[in-house]
């Protein structure tokens, strides 16, 4: 955390200097909502709301890593005087709307300036019918066959694993979860209650992706699911123009090492190639959500694709990086994997997931397992 701290520079205008902007950030505690929310408190000085889904720790057990990011998060806000209020729950239910615009009304003014949509998630119940969803990650029209990274007994192995393709309702299903219904009902629910201020701006994070995973990714069930999320996006954008002047996009990452992204087959073979080809030039999330940042307030332009996107992740999809990174694939062997991919930073950005391999922890040190939930700093 702290290193990501570090990472961020210091605010154009500094927050002092005016009043910070109100952000609510949904998926605030791992991957790309955290790094939304560290760079929202140090570049753009945001005070506000964020929103993830973690559990809390018991007698047997520690906590989720994300309750403890977010603990240690709230520090932070603490230290640079940022009013932020930390909600544990689903973000996808009407309750969890509820108390975020009871917040918003009581403690922040009653005006939300800015809104990203981080959340990454198995599964959303539809609050309107009560009916369950879960997302896959298939194919779609045919069977995919690939090359993938395991780790067995900690070594590294080149597999090739079998996706069978989506059936039934899987992509309905997917898009359900992880397309653009939920971010509208947020921005339905807020907008409702008068709570969006003029020139509001909100930012949903997709992804597009490598051709070597796109038969997984973008052209599969999540694909759809993004393809979704920017249709709602330009939706969206009509609307809030019309009504406070605002606007809706989505935000194209980076692949990143994350909860989420080790679950999609592949995923983790191509990360750890990719950082084999680009070293230090990979930009992590932190990197890039400054650069989001900086766009959403008008710090630098705000730059658009054709499609109405922000795009962060050039630096992965250039011609040369691809054409190196397919190159290094095709030869990829349980043999050579080694040589190709930078797979000590791969595991130890595993690691780091779970609060492992982070510089400057002594893991040999007694810690408090204990921490209390940070509500409001
Ligand atoms: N990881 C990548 O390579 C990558 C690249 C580009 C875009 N993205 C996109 O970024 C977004 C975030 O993905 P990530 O990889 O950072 O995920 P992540 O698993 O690291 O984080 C997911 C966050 O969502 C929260 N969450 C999950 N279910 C929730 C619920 N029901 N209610 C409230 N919060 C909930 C978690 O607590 C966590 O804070 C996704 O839209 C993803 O597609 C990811």
């Amino acid at each position: 955390m702290a290193d990501m701290w570090q990472a961020v520079p210091d605010p154009a205008p500094a927050p002092q200097d005016r009043e910070r902007p109100v952000a609510l950030i949904l998926g605030s505690s791992a991957g790309y909502g955290l790094a939304a929310t560290i760079a929202g408190l140090k570049r753009a000085g945001i005070r506000g709301i964020g929103v993830c889904f973690e559990k809390a720790p018991t007698e047997r057990r520690s906590a989720t890593a994300g309750w403890y990011r977010t603990a240690a998060t709230a520090d932070l806000a603490r230290q640079i005087g940022a009013d932020m209020t930390w909600l544990n729950g689903d973000a996808f239910s009407d309750g969890m709307k509820e108390q975020v615009a009871e917040l918003l009304a009581q403690r922040y003014g009653g005006k939300l300036d800015y809104l990203i949509y981080s959340v990454a998630a198995p599964r959303r119940t539809d609050p309107d019918t009560g009916t369950a969803y879960a997302s896959v990650l298939k194919p779609i029209g045919a069977p995919h066959r690939t090359k993938t990274l395991v780790f067995e007994d900690g070594a590294p192995v080149i597999r090739e694993v079998e996706t069978a393709p989506a059936e039934g309702d899987d992509i309905e299903q997917t898009v359900a979860v992880m397309g653009g219904a939920d971010w509208e009902r947020w921005i339905d629910h807020l907008g409702d209650r008068g709570l969006l201020a003029d020139g509001f701006t909100t930012a949903a994070l997709s992804y597009i992706g490598s051709p070597l995973t796109a038969a997984i990714y973008r052209q599969g069930t999540i694909g759809a699911a993004k393809g979704h999320l920017e249709a709602t996006a330009r939706t969206l954008n009509e609307r809030l123009d019309k009504l406070v002047g605002g606007r809706a996009v989505t935000s194209v990452n980076g692949a990143a090492v994350t909860q989420s992204s080790t679950a999609i087959p592949s995923i983790a073979l191509y990360v750890g190639l990719l950082r084999g080809v680009l070293g230090d030039s990979l930009v992590p999330p932190i990197g890039q959500l400054t650069d989001l940042w900086d766009q959403l307030t008008g710090t630098t332009p705000l730059v658009l694709d054709n499609d109405g996107r922000v795009r962060l992740d050039t630096w992965e999809l250039t011609d040369d990086v691809q054409a190196a990174v397919a190159d290094r694939w095709h030869q990829a062997t349980t043999a050579t994997i080694s040589d190709l991919a930078n797979l000590d930073w791969f595991h130890a950005e595993v690691q780091r997931l779970y609060g492992f391999s982070v510089p400057g922890v002594d893991y040999h040190a007694a810690v408090e397992t204990d921490t209390p939930w940070p509500t409001t700093t």
